[in-house]
């Protein structure tokens, strides 16, 4: 009879990547080992960089189309984290780190009705969206210091409706600190049986409205690992850059608004510019974290290391809205950039992140045991509420626009700070402008995709991210690539019709 240590089944990881081929997350498939464990036993905490941890490795893309506040407010109250994109101008950056450093709770960003002192309301349309509106000096969003409310059934009593909402407006509001926990606020609607509370900064700026509606729709959610905060309770929040001059400035802005680590953006982040950003952000601001990417290969990752980052992000070509390797030729399959970059961040210790190509729930474990510690997605968030943008119809479906930066519409949107000084040049797209159906909340589809992840480790034999990494070095992870054939099978096949859902 055999003996098991001695039964050899499968390839190594190293005997399946050296071998000549660009493998992707669908071309390979894991066997699975021993399971001695339950699936809720799997802790998937890890390492964004250095410094960051996260209990969850789900890291949100900056691209304008997935990433501004409410989307890193909601990955970090997950445990993951969201990098707020650069395609801006800094000011405008730096606001939406503040603005999700401001907020404790995760909120969806409706847009809140200000008037002025001075204005009249002569029609009851303001009141749509909400049952009061909200009195700041100049009636924005902008500066929000909030002076009065004036509630709609108070509106609805007023024989002049030419008055000034000045003259009627509801002075002393009643209100509670924006650093009022969920349970806290949810805990303050009931006892005062009230329908919503304004929640106000310090120097009196209105940051959010709670309602009990907000408060049945969050503990509606599944719950999951420990929110990212920082010391004081706020989220963490990360923030891009690119690497010319002006970035130095927009760099400053970032880190004086709160940013808690820095992702350098570029498709081939092996460059003399970016090894200088990295040393210019190392030296300027040694506290904050520096990832620096894109890379895919050992050579480029190795460079970047010694350049001093605290993380890697892995991914040329694999995102779902890029066309870079068939307009430059350059690029790896996911799978196989992954295994390779790991294999050498992991002896300096520095987490990877693998980014683009995460279409379900398999490539994240995929993605994981092959090496990274979180993965970075634009199309699988970019259809959620948190996302920027606004829903519309397109043949019947519910859709929200999603698009490559280095789409020709993301890099004319003006911001492209980058390309400012090279308007004479011509521009070559490497990415494309799409659109990705309505998936509902972060909040709801990121606690099921991570317990399909965990139950995927558990087939593995593996209760955490170190587990499956130890599984991947030691050989003992064995692995096949599939044949397109056996890519169809592992597929739903041969069926007339079917309804896929996940959860
Ligand atoms: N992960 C991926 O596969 C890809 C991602 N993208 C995304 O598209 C956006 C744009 O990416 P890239 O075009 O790679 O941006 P990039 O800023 O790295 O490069 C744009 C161009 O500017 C040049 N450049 C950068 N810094 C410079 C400096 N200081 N002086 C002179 N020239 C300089 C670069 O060499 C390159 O020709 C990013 O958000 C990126 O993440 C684009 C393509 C592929
Ligand atoms: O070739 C590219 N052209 C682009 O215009 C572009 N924009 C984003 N990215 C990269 O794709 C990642 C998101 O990919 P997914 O939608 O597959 O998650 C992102 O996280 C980026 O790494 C681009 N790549
Ligand atoms: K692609």
């Amino acid at each position: 009879m055999a003996n098991l240590t001695d039964i050899e089944d499968g390839f190594s990881a190293t005997k399946l990547f050296n071998q000549g081929y660009s493998y992707t997350y669908d071309d390979v498939i894991f066997l699975p080992h021993y399971i001695d464990f339950p699936t809720d036993a799997v802790n998937l905490s890890t390492k964004l960089s250095t410094n960051i941890n996260l209990s969850v490795p789900c890291v949100a893309s900056p691209m304008d189309t997935v990433t501004e506040s409410s989307m890193a407010v909601a990955m970090a109250s997950l445990g993951g984290i969201g990098i707020i994109h650069s395609n801006n101008t800094a000011v405008e950056q730096a606001a939406l780190i503040r603005s999700a450093k401001s907020h404790r709770i995760p909120y969806v960003s409706t847009d809140i009705p200000f008037v002025n002192p001075n204005d009249c309301i002569l029609d009851s349309s303001v009141f749509d969206t909400f049952p009061c509106v909200f009195v700041t000096e100049n009636g924005c969003q902008k500066d929000r210091k909030l002076l009065g409310v004036v509630d709609k059934l108070v509106w609805n009593s007023l024989s002049d409706k030419e008055a000034r909402v000045s003259g009627y407006m509801k002075k002393n509001v009643v209100t509670l600190p924006n650093t009022s926990s969920f349970n806290d606020v949810a805990g303050y609607l009931a006892a005062n049986d009230l329908d919503l509370v304004p929640l106000v900064s310090e120097n009196g700026e209105l940051v959010d409205v709670v309602s009990g509606k907000d408060v049945e729709r969050i503990n509606g959610f599944p719950k999951l690992g420990l929110p990212t905060v920082g010391k004081g309770g706020e989220f963490l929040v990360g923030a891009s850059i690119g690497t010319r001059e002006s970035d130095k400035e927009r760099l400053k802005q970032l880190v004086d608004a709160g940013a808690d680590v820095i992702v350098i953006d570029s498709s081939q982040g092996n460059s003399i510019y970016q090894i200088e950003m990295i040393k210019y952000a190392k030296k300027m601001f040694p506290s904050i974290d520096v990832i620096g990417g894109n890379v895919v290969t050992m050579y480029q990752a190795q460079n970047l290391i010694q350049a001093g980052v605290d993380g890697l992000r892995v991914g040329m070509g694999s995102g779902s809205i890029c066309t870079t390797q068939e307009v430059c030729a350059v690029g790896r399959g996911q799978a196989t950039a992954v295994y390779k970059v790991a294999s050498i961040a992991s002896q300096s210790g520095i987490p990877i992140i693998a980014d683009g190509g995460i279409s379900n729930s398999g490539h994240i474990v995929k993605a994981l045991t092959l090496g990274a510690s979180t993965v970075m997605m634009g199309s699988f968030l970019a259809g959620s509420t948190e996302a920027p943008g606004v829903y519309e119809f397109q043949g019947g479906r519910k859709v929200k626009k999603y698009r490559g930066m280095g789409s020709l519409e993301a890099m004319t949107k003006g911001s492209d700070a980058r390309y400012l000084g090279d308007t004479a040049k011509m521009k070559i797209a490497q990415g494309v402008v799409g659109a990705v159906a309505d998936k509902g909340s972060v909040l709801k589809f990121i606690p099921y995709t991570m317990q399909a992840v965990k139950q995927g480790f558990q087939d593995l034999g593996a209760d955490s991210l170190q587990a499956a990494h130890e599984l991947l070095r030691s050989g003992t992870l064995r692995l096949e690539a599939r044949t397109g054939a056996a890519q169809i099978e592992g597929g739903v096949h041969g069926l007339v019709s079917y309804e896929k859902k996940a959860f």
